[in-house]
Formats: structure tokens, C-alpha cells, sequence
């Protein structure tokens, strides 16, 4: 639905010139959501504004439901944009419009009557849980409210993909668990395929399939959601997964980790298990088949697009050789095993 192919875009010229966004293919389904994830400046706003071309790329195509917007003259990109919702992080909406002429902003555009206005917008403010906020203004509500405005008015125009930039970062994390079980409702409802960007992991823990990573304005790492988080790809990629699942191990221990393994120390492992190796009676497996101790520094269970994920960081006590085999059995096994380094045993 939505193809970004060697999408580059820099600001400015000479000496000044800012290289935003590099080399960018991208392409989301229809009826997916696909999030872009990224640190502050990586060019994420950039890479979403280039979609419809509110930012026009600098070279490379933009295609949207099989149409070229980057060969399109102004007014067929006018008719196009139709087809791209969009919602912001501050909302945008017009403070002197209530809240159902601010849904119906779009469609007056598009010069429909106020007979179809009407029966357009209405199942909209239905559907956003609005109806009875339509006479109010926008500072009469809350985030939440305003944002469910701006999506009802995103979607006004009957569009294929829904664009959101930030659209959570300024709620509180209920308000934004209902706007993303909101969107996840559209996209299941309308088959909407939506585009996000964002700097937070839970967003994408919540409602997208595929993810992006982007980092200097390229994309380093693109996977489904649940591979994403059961074995990210890259060093960004892990230090987000850590950072949002805040499973490191102790401080002291890691003062104490070796890279290398020796003859009096003993291996500290992360383990990610997903899928059948969640069941997997592992832990009692290695004490029965090669006497090998364990002993769990940190553990965690998350539910991630239906996928049981375990985390695990334990200590795998026995002799090199028992260890040795102890990480063999382990990596035969459907789970991430990642070696963080070796402690000198104390005993
Ligand atoms: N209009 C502009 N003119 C010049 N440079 C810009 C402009 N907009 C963005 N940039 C630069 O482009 C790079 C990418 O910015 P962008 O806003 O896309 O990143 P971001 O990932 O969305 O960051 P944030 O999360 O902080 O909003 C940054 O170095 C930024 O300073």
C-alpha cells in the first residue's frame, strides 16, 4: 500500500545541508500497521512527512496505493492526499471550529454537501466515542478527546492509509492505551493501513506487526514485531529492547563480567524464549543432564501480538566442560541465548 523506494532528503544546501533521511525503502502492506522507530533526530518525522509528501524527498519515489505521488503534479497530489490521513503529536485542530466542524474541515474542502457532511461525520464521532462532545470547542477537552477529534477528522476523507506522527507522545499512558486500542480498532474495522512513527517501544509492543528502526536517517533493522523482541538485530535495536524491558544484570555483576571464559568461572546468560520453548522445562533439564546450576539474577514474562516472550538472566554454575554442554542444549532449543560474559566463581 504504501512503497518508499531509495528515499533520500536532505534540508538545505552548501555548507549547511542536513542529510535527513538516506537510501529509504520501505513498504507497508495494505490492512497492516507498521511502525518506524527511532532516537530524537534520527529522521523519523522527516521519513513520515515524505509519505505524502507534506516534505517533498530530495530524490527517490513515493508510491501510495499503486499511485506515484512523487511524479503527480499539484493538483493530482491534492485529489491523493485524500488517500493519507494523518494525525500529530499537538493534535492541529482549529480552536474556533467545535468538535464536529472540525471532523467535517476536510470534506468542506472537498466542497460535498452538507447533507453527506452530515452523514459522514456522524458515524465518525460514533465511532470515537464523540457524539456527545460535538458542540464543544477543543479547549473544552482533554488530550484523549482532542486526539480522538483529529483522528475522527483523519478519517473523514475516507483514506487508505492513516499516517501518525507521534500521535501519543504528549498522553498519559492510559489516555494513550485507548488511542492505540482506538487504532488498532480502525485498522481491524476499515482495513486501514497505518503508518506510525514514534520513540517509544510500548507502541509498538501494542499494536504494530513490522517495525523499522531507524537510526541517521537510515533504515538499520526492519522485522515482525515479535522477532523485533524476541532477537532485535542490531546494538540500537537491543539497547531499545533493554531499555524498555529494563532487564540488565546487576551492576556488580557486570563489573565482574569477563568476556573470556576460563577455567574457574562460569557463564552469565540472557535467555529470550518465545514459542514452544516457553513450556520448555529448561532450567530442570540442565541439572538433570549435565549437573549444571542455575541460578536466575533476573526474569520476566511479556505478551507481545500474542506471542508468550520469557526473559531470563541466570548464571550457569558447573564446570566448563558441564557449561559448555549446558549452552549447547540451550541453543538447540527455540530461544535466544546470549553469552553476557563469565564470572569468576566465588566458591
Ligand atoms: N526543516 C528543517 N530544516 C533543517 N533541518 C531539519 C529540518 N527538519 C528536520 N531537520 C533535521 O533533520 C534531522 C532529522 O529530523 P527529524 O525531525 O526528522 O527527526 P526525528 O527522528 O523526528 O526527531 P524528533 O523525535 O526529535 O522529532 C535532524 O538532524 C533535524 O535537525
Amino acid at each position: 500500500m504504501i512503497s518508499l523506494e531509495r528515499v533520500s532528503k536532505t534540508y538545505g544546501t552548501g555548507p549547511r545541508a542536513v542529510q535527513a533521511l538516506s537510501d529509504i525503502d520501505l513498504q507497508v502492506p495494505k490492512g497492516t500497521i507498521h511502525g518506524v522507530i527511532g532516537l530524537s533526530g534520527a529522521g523519523k518525522s522527516t521519513l513520515i512527512r515524505c509519505v505524502n509528501l507534506l516534505e517533498r524527498p530530495t530524490t527517490g519515489r513515493v508510491i501510495v496505493d499503486g499511485a506515484e505521488l512523487t511524479a503527480m503534479s499539484a493538483s493530482d497530489l491534492r485529489q491523493a492526499r485524500h488517500q493519507c490521513g494523518m494525525i500529530f503529536q499537538h493534535f492541529n485542530l482549529l480552536t474556533n471550529r467545535t468538535v464536529f466542524d472540525n471532523v467535517a474541515l476536510p470534506l468542506e474542502l472537498m466542497r460535498e454537501s452538507r447533507r453527506t457532511i452530515r452523514e459522514r461525520v456522524m458515524p465518525l464521532l460514533e465511532m470515537t466515542g464523540l457524539t456527545d462532545k460535538r458542540h464543544q470547542y477543543p479547549a473544552q477537552l482533554s488530550g484523549g478527546q482532542k486526539q480522538r477529534v483529529a483522528i475522527a477528522r483523519a478519517l473523514a476523507s475516507r483514506p487508505k492509509v492513516l499516517l501518525c506522527d507521534e500521535a501519543t507522545s504528549a498522553l498519559d499512558p492510559q489516555t494513550t492505551t485507548s488511542i492505540l486500542a482506538l487504532l488498532q480498532e480502525i485498522n481491524q474495522q476499515l482495513g486501514l493501513t497505518i503508518l506510525l512513527i514514534t520513540h517509544e517501544m510500548e507502541v509498538v509492543k501494542s499494536i504494530c506487526h513490522r517495525v523499522g528502526l531507524i537510526s541517521g536517517g537510515r533504515l538499520v533493522e526492519e522485522a515482525d514485531v515479535g522477532d523485533f523482541f524476541t532477537a532485535p538485530g542490531t546494538q540500537l535495536g537491543r539497547e531499545f529492547l533493554n531499555d524498555f524491558l529494563k532487564l540488565e544484570a546487576p551492576r556488580e555483576l557486570v563489573e565482574r563480567l569477563d568476556a573470556e571464559s576460563g577455567q574457574n568461572s562460569h557463564p552469565v546468560v540472557r535467555l529470550t524464549f518465545s514459542g514452544d520453548s516457553v513450556s520448555t522445562p529448561l532450567i530442570s533439564r540442565l541439572a538433570r543432564e549435565h549437573g549444571v546450576d542455575v541460578s536466575i539474577l533476573q526474569a520476566k514474562v511479556e505478551s507481545i501480538q500474542g506471542r508468550t516472550l520469557g526473559l531470563m538472566i541466570a548464571e550457569l554454575i558447573g564446570s566448563e566442560t558441564q557449561t559448555r554442554q549446558a549452552l549447547a542444549t540451550l541453543k538447540s532449543f527455540d530461544l535466544h541465548v546470549e553469552v553476557l560474559g563469565h564470572v569468576q566463581r566465588t566458591d
